[in-house]
């Protein structure tokens, strides 16, 4: 339909120019390219493609045409599809002739509609979506998108008018570069090509380098040096025309922190045209946990003189950023935004820039709704947690930076959603197969112009060794009692039986959980129990009764020993082993419960191990200054206890080497955020992570779900994923509610390894990395993800021995066995550095 250009259509048409011959050229096609089942390929016949135009069938002489469509030709049957990707109309019956001769301006009719073809298309530009832009030439975005009509947005307008002479002249006073483009190691920001200098300057200042400030240049690593060009281009509309969003998705520690500080500080200082500022205020949102982090990231890497920032918090309310002149910052928790949206609506943002914001796949959370009401154009959006697993969580977060880019979200999951998730069933056709990998590939190859995902493999050669260790503790008499009579309560029967309403399958992972961790825990809860008013009436007693005999008669939990607990008397003598070898190093001890952490936290007292803590109940306003604390040079905490779930996300704790994981959790991505928190830049020494699971029980099948097919497949990296929203089969009960006394490892057990674990043994049989993909966008992204779980097979080609293995060569291991019954051990980068 070629109507007169409207404000928000002007740019597609530029688009066009630019990119017209690239692969890149796709656009958004919110066009049906779906070929769905009901509308198969007649065998035998050649399929063709025309864009077309339509209208309701009618006698008038002087037609006027409706709207753009796409007609299938098929054997005898005709379709027709709108833009939307919705059938408008279907014929059969046609004559062959008739469908030889069709070509560019032939009318027929359809389902009582009239068309007039404009062009044919080939088989490619139709599977690929290509076509649409070429031959339909109307919105290329979805009529239905709001967003996408207002999208039409200079991204220089907001800082750089110079329109009258006067400013003009000031701007040319200013036309020298910054910094010295030529001097060596300097990072110069590409020139904008002829078409941006044509839209956006249109007064003809001299085009002036963009250089990052040479103080930063010199720590940036190449990765990162990379990334602040491609935030620069998506930022200045030079990657898509006329759209400033960008998703920076590098996995956890590759200095996201840093690209943005980089890139935000050369925009406010610098700009191509005229050397004019392209930037003047920033708000950056992040968890509430992070603030400060982002407080001294910026004291890092800039100083205290450069930029004024400013940090939202209970003291220092948004008002005086307002009022003061001084600040071009704004950091802010996502609850603080909310809090304070209608003031922070009234300020001119420049570029939004949202951490962890993974958090807004969700459009319908309060969070999300509230930023996209921000009328700033310039978004990013910074996230370490792959968010391509679930193709509409991906479009939520695209959408939010560049609004209606990929059209509706029912014209995306026609074209792409659906078509993709077809082809990856077992029983999908040839041709769907084909479609679908066609579809993915496409909408990798554009949403790569805005989105920028590294592996931690960029950086591995900057960081020490990191030696991995899964440590199978046997469990206490006491426990392996307690434990039976657990397996045997009237509880655990009833749910063997399938009845698990009110999931009292929960209930008694959770018991037998806390009895892994120690047997105190499990102490508690039937005290707690037996003093509460509901006690006789459900589940729960049902599953404590006769327990408390098992205990000795004066058991009192505040006196717990470590012996009661197979972890904590490893754990005990690692600390100690620790401590004697390595007196400069520090330990994260993570657990997910905070009265397992209170336990931790008196073993420590008991051995004189000066610690520190962080958990759900530390104020956000502590949390920086605990991490600064610990990780100083200074510090003479030996121990940071940690609630993986409360400080989980983007903490840096490189004051720690050792770092050991106490308790296992259902959802991998938990336990391997923990873990990143300290093998990451800015370490120091060679890095042990300890993952202790109790041998035989519960602890074990956790981790085997972590590692096996079930665990690995859908979205389980996913932080907000918790045991609740799993689903268990009777089997699967049955499984986890089973003992394995005489086994020194279960899950090697299961790997199928013929070593028997008396000596090292490192599977090589095996094809290395057979990583099962999560991604939904195929095998554009198949580099292997140190963000995913660990999978069977990879483990096997780990080392692993059992605890009676006659010859340890690592000291902390050796010290531990007499505890352990099997050890799996896995060492990266072992070059990097002497361990
Ligand atoms: N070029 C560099 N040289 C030295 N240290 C660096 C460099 N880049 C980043 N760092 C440091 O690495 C640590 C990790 O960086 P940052 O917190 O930005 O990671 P991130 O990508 O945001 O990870 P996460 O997803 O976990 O939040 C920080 O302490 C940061 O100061
Ligand atoms: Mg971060």
């Amino acid at each position: 339909m070629k109507k007169g250009l409207e404000n928000g259509e002007k740019w597609i048409i530029v688009y066009k120019h630019k990119y017209s011959a690239k692969p890149d050229d796709f656009y958004s096609s919110p066009e049906d390219l779906t070929v769905s089942k009901g509308q198969e390929v007649e065998p035998g016949s050649v399929v063709k493609y025309f864009t077309v135009v339509w209208c309701k069938a009618s006698k008038k002489k002087h037609k006027k045409w409706e709207g753009d469509a796409v007609l299938i030709v098929n054997g005898k049957s005709l379709t027709l599809k709108d833009l939307e990707g919705k059938d408008i109309g279907r014929g059969t019956g046609y004559k062959f002739k008739e469908l030889e001769k069709i070509e560019e301006g032939h009318t027929m009719m359809i389902g009582g509609k009239e068309i007039e073809v404009m062009g044919s298309i080939s088989p490619d530009d139709f599977s690929s979506g290509r076509c649409f832009q070429l031959g339909g030439g109307g919105p290329a975005i979805s009529s239905s998108s709001q967003a996408a009509k207002k999208c039409f947005s200079n991204p220089l307008k907001s800082v750089y008018k110079p329109s009258s002479k006067e400013n003009r002249q000031n701007s040319f006073q200013n036309c020298k570069p910054r910094h010295d483009p030529c001097a060596p190691n300097s990072l110069v920001m590409p020139r904008p090509d002829k078409n941006h200098q044509w839209m956006f300057n249109k007064n003809c200042c001299p085009v002036v380098d963009v250089v990052i400030d040479p103080h930063l240049a010199y720590y940036l690593r190449p990765h990162q040096k990379e990334g602040i060009i491609f935030l620069y281009e998506c930022m200045m509309g030079m990657r898509v025309n006329g759209r400033c969003g960008a998703i920076l998705a590098d996995e956890m520690g590759l200095g996201k922190t840093l690209q943005c500080i980089s890139l935000l500080w050369t925009l406010q200082c610098q700009g191509p045209y005229g050397g004019k500022p392209i930037i003047k205020k920033t708000l950056i949102v992040t968890p509430g946990s992070l603030v400060n982090n982002w407080r001294r990231e910026f004291q890092k890497w800039l100083g205290s003189e450069r930029i004024k920032i400013f940090t939202v918090d209970q003291d220092h309310k948004v008002e005086e950023f307002i009022k003061s002149p001084l600040y071009s910052v704004l950091i802010i928790s996502y609850e603080m935004l909310l809090r304070s949206l209608d003031q922070i609506k009234n300020i001119k943002f420049d570029l939004l820039i949202c951490d962890e914001g993974h958090r807004l796949k969700n459009s319908a959370i309060k969070t999300t709704t509230a930023l996209i009401s921000l009328a700033c154009e310039k978004r990013i959006i910074l996230t370490g947690t792959p968010v391509q697993n679930d193709l509409q969580e991906f479009f939520a977060l695209i959408d939010f930076v560049n609004p209606g880019i990929l059209g509706s979200l029912s014209s995306f999951r026609k074209i792409y959603e659906e078509p993709i998730i077809i082809s990856r069933q077992p029983s999908a056709s040839k041709e769907e197969k084909e479609l679908g990998e066609k579809r993915a590939s496409e909408l990798v190859c554009f949403t790569g112009l805005f989105f920028l995902r590294r592996t931690q493999e960029v950086i591995n050669k900057y960081l020490p060794p990191k030696i991995e260790n899964v440590v199978f503790c046997r469990p206490g008499a006491l426990q392996l009692e307690l434990y039976q009579k657990l397996l045997n309560s009237q509880a655990v029967r009833f749910c063997l039986q399938g009845s698990l309403e009110n999931s009292p399958h929960l209930i008694c992972i959770g018991a037998l959980k806390k009895l892994c961790n120690h047997p105190c825990l499990l102490f508690n809860s039937i005290k707690e129990k037996e003093c509460s008013s509901t006690w006789d009436e459900n589940e729960e007693s049902s599953l404590y009764e006769g327990l408390l005999n098992v205990f000795p008669a004066d058991y009192n939990p505040l006196m717990f020993t470590e012996k009661e607990s197979g972890k904590l008397q490893v754990l005990t003598k690692l600390l100690a082993v620790i401590h004697e070898l390595r007196p400069t190093e520090r330990v994260v001890l993570v657990s997910n419960y905070t009265q397992t952490l209170n336990i931790l936290q008196e073993v420590c007292k008991r051995h004189g191990y000066a610690c520190t803590r962080l958990d759900g109940q530390t104020p956000v306003s502590q949390r920086q200054q605990i991490v600064d604390g610990f990780n100083s040079k200074y510090s003479s905490d030996f121990i940071f206890l940690l609630s993986s779930k409360a400080g989980g996300v983007g903490l840096n704790l490189i004051g720690g080497s050792h770092l050991i994981l106490y308790d296992i959790d259902w959802n991998p991505a938990t336990d391997i955020q923990a873990m990143s928190r300290v093998w990451r830049d800015g370490q120091k020494h060679p890095v042990h992570i300890y993952r202790l699971l109790t041998t035989g029980t519960i602890e074990e099948k956790i981790y085997q779900r972590q590692i096996s097919k079930q665990g690995l497949s859908g979205a389980v990296v996913d932080l907000a994923k918790t045991s609740e929203h799993i689903q268990f089969s009777v089997e699967e009960l049955k499984n986890l509610f089973t003992l394995h006394e005489s086994s020194h490892c279960v899950t090697h057990d299961l790997l199928d390894c013929d070593c028997a674990g008396e000596r090292d043994h490192t599977g090589d049989s095996l094809e290395k990395f057979p990583v099962s993909r999560n991604c939904q966008l195929g095998p554009h992204h198949k580099k292997s993800d140190s963000l995913k779980p660990l999978s069977m097979s990879q483990l096997k080609q780990w080392k692993h021995f059992s605890g009676d293995h006659l010859n340890l060569k690592d000291p902390f291991l050796d010290r531990i066995r007499e505890n352990v019954s099997f050890f799996f051990q896995n060492i990266t980068n072992q070059n990097t550095a002497a361990l």
